[in-house]
């Protein structure tokens, strides 16, 4: 099981060494316009599995949000340390 850190630690790692066929790469390449529009459909669908379906779907659905945030977080350069010091 992958923790929050573990995935960030690997998607940084991605960005760094660019590997051939990474979606994050090119979602990295796309921008911060394209990643805020993922965030957005991604809260949505999170919003919809949380009233409407499984706690299994909805788990999944969150999953997917913290990927795009983590996403997020690297286009911005920000660190999991820059976001846990607000929490
Ligand atoms: N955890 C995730 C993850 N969560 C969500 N997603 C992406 O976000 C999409 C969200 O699903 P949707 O239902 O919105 O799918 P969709 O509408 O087809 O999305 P789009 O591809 O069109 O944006 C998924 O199809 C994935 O492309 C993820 N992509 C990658 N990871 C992990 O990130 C790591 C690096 O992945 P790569 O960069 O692909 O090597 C690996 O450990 C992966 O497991």
């Amino acid at each position: 099981m992958k923790s929050f850190d573990a995935l960030f630690a690997e998607l940084r790692l991605k960005a760094e060494t660019r590997p051939e066929g990474s979606d994050t790469v090119a979602r990295l390449d796309a921008g911060v316009h394209a990643i805020g529009k993922k965030i957005v459909e991604e809260a949505a669908e999170v919003w919809m599995a949380a009233e409407y379906e499984s706690d299994e779907a909805c788990a999944e659905e969150i999953s997917q949000l913290l990927y795009h945030l983590q996403v997020m977080m690297l286009a911005k350069g920000l660190s999991p340390e820059d976001v846990y010091r607000h929490l």
